[in-house]
């Protein structure tokens, strides 16, 4: 990604980029005050202790239920924490409150099951509100459960044999509103009898720069084609003539007008977010956006959280266990994530910490290298702070968010800006006070000061740790090694009795 932060520079920026609407010169808006909005939403958002919305949150209701009113496709870069979900979670669900017919309208993609968990616990707080259904497709149950809570099936009539396929215009959505990562969403586009994008209206691609940068089998492509013009394929069929009062078509025209020539009409629109939006035209150009309004704040194109505070560390790499020893007790017992390169050092410095005796604190990895379930898991314990620290590698953490992580910790120096904004935003969340630490050796403190002039807010202080903190722990230390070595040679010989097919095998991001 080095390359390509250096090929970025390179890139003439869209001319649609160069005069955005920067959402810095917006400020909060209390509820009462903000226009059109459903007063069931604005119950469901006072009982979600929401009293007014964030900067992020009234320029796009401006664009969207406003006087924009979701004319054009939104491109929002927003840093960490500003509130992007509800930002585009609001509007949709405001614009789908008047629909008289249930389907599939509005569909949020994410890279994570996580995040996609997160997203949907947002919408499912707000949609019911004004009567909508939200789904999830991300393979967290079997493929059965899903098609089951996704797809409303005809109920048997007593005494008549049925044969769903015989129905097929009688299988209806059973949501309005769908969250799903990539792989769970090919899966029903290509399975899932009854499931159908064909009535789409809003197409969310959040973390989009994440999204983009792999082709996922093609999901984005595929949805594209689905939401194209088909009236010209729209003969009468049998089909139609068939007596099923529920059957629904959408069909999008071929637009005409000036600006609007070869565009399907109704649109999709389209919301793409991440807190490092990608301005390579290249990737933008994927996803076919309408009229783009780029949405950002401040000058730079990065930004870190207003209330963050960022401290490097000195320390010599020999000892480097003990300094983060000695600073995750310093910290209490808040809850704090630690970022390492590789799921393989994650692996190691996590079972090195718990290789220490009497740490006040329980300490997890959380990785690419583990399973779905085990993750899961971990985090579920950490959100309700039976864990205190997760050490965690890059992968998986775009987007969480836990409530009371007060620190973050870079163990390993990120090696990009972009990776810095990610890990520091694990804190300093929706306008909180939060601190990012940075573990140095000498030879890498040039390199962290020239990536961090990158961003806006990007102020450093130097962290100390007085000796008497770090001296004690010397003799654990060196008891510590030891049974981490003892740790380590048990697992590779676990390892290869099972064919490395231990609970530490599956997918390694
Ligand atoms: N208007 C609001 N008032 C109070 N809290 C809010 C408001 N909007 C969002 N939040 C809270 O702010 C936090 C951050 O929101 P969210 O996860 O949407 O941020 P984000 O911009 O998507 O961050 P990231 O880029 O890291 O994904 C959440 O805990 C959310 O509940």
């Amino acid at each position: 990604m080095g390359a390509e932060e250096d090929k970025q520079k390179s890139i003439p920026v869209l001319p649609w980029m160069r005069s955005p609407i920067d959402v810095s010169s917006f400020d909060e808006c209390p509820l009462t005050l903000l226009p059109c909005i459903d007063p069931r939403l604005k119950v469901a958002l006072e009982n979600m202790e929401i009293s007014s919305l964030f900067p992020v949150q009234l320029a796009v209701w401006q664009e969207t239920i406003g006087p924009g009113s979701f004319e054009r496709d939104l491109c929002i870069n927003s840093p960490t924490g500003s509130g992007k979900t509800l930002a585009y979670a609001l509007p949709i669900v405001q614009m789908l409150s008047t629909r008289s017919v249930k389907c599939l309208r509005a569909l949020v993609v994410l890279p994570t099951r996580d995040l996609a968990l997160q997203v949907k616990e947002v919408f499912s707080a707000i949609a019911p509100a004004v009567g909508l259904s939200v789904g999830l497709a991300v393979g967290q149950s079997s493929i059965a459960d899903e098609i089951s809570e996704l797809i409303n099936r005809p109920k048997l009539q007593l005494g008549v044999s049925f044969d769903p396929e015989d129905f097929l215009p009688e299988l209806q959505s059973s949501v309005d509103i769908l969250v799903a990562t990539p792989g769970r969403l090919m899966d029903h586009i290509n399975n899932t009898k009854g499931f159908t994008l064909e009535h789409l209206c809003y197409l969310v691609v959040d973390e989009t720069d994440r999204l983009l940068r792999e082709a996922y089998q093609s999901w984005l492509p595929t949805v594209l084609q689905i939401t194209r013009a088909n009236d010209e394929s729209f003969l009468p069929c049998a089909q139609t003539f068939l007596p099923s009062p529920f059957s629904l078509k959408t069909i999008r025209r071929s637009g005409l007008e000036r600006g609007f020539k070869g565009k399907p009409y109704p649109r999709l629109v389209k919301m793409v977010l991440s807190a490092t939006l990608t301005q390579d035209p290249s990737k933008l150009a994927q996803l076919d956006l309408h009229h783009p309004l780029f949405l950002t704040t401040g000058q730079k194109r990065y930004q870190l959280p207003e209330k963050l505070q960022s401290y490097k560390l000195f320390c010599e790499s020999k000892y480097k266990p003990l300094y983060l020893v000695a600073l995750l007790q310093s910290l209490g017992e808040e809850k704090c994530i630690v970022f390492t390169s590789s799921v393989e050092s994650t692996h190691r410095l996590c079972t090195l910490l718990n290789s220490f005796d009497n740490l006040p604190f329980k300490i997890k990895e959380y990785s690419g290298l583990q399973r779905q379930s085990v993750r899961s898991k971990t985090l579920k314990a950490f959100r309700k702070g039976d864990i205190q620290v997760l050490v965690s590698s890059d992968a998986m953490t775009r987007g969480m968010d836990v409530e009371g992580v007060r620190s973050v910790v870079n163990y390993d120096m990120p090696a990009y800006i972009k990776t810095y904004i990610h890990r520091a935003g694990r804190t300093a969340r929706a306008g909180q006070t939060g601190c990012c630490f940075t573990l140095l050796r000498e030879d890498e403190v040039k390199r962290f000061n020239k990536l961090l002039r990158k961003a806006e807010n990007n102020s450093c202080s130097k962290y100390s740790l007085p000796s008497s903190c770090i001296e004690p722990l010397h003799s654990v230390y060196e008891s510590a090694l030891e049974k981490l070595k003892e740790t380590v040679e048990m697992e590779t010989s676990r390892k290869r009795k099972t064919g490395f097919k231990s609970s530490l095998s599956g997918e390694r991001k």
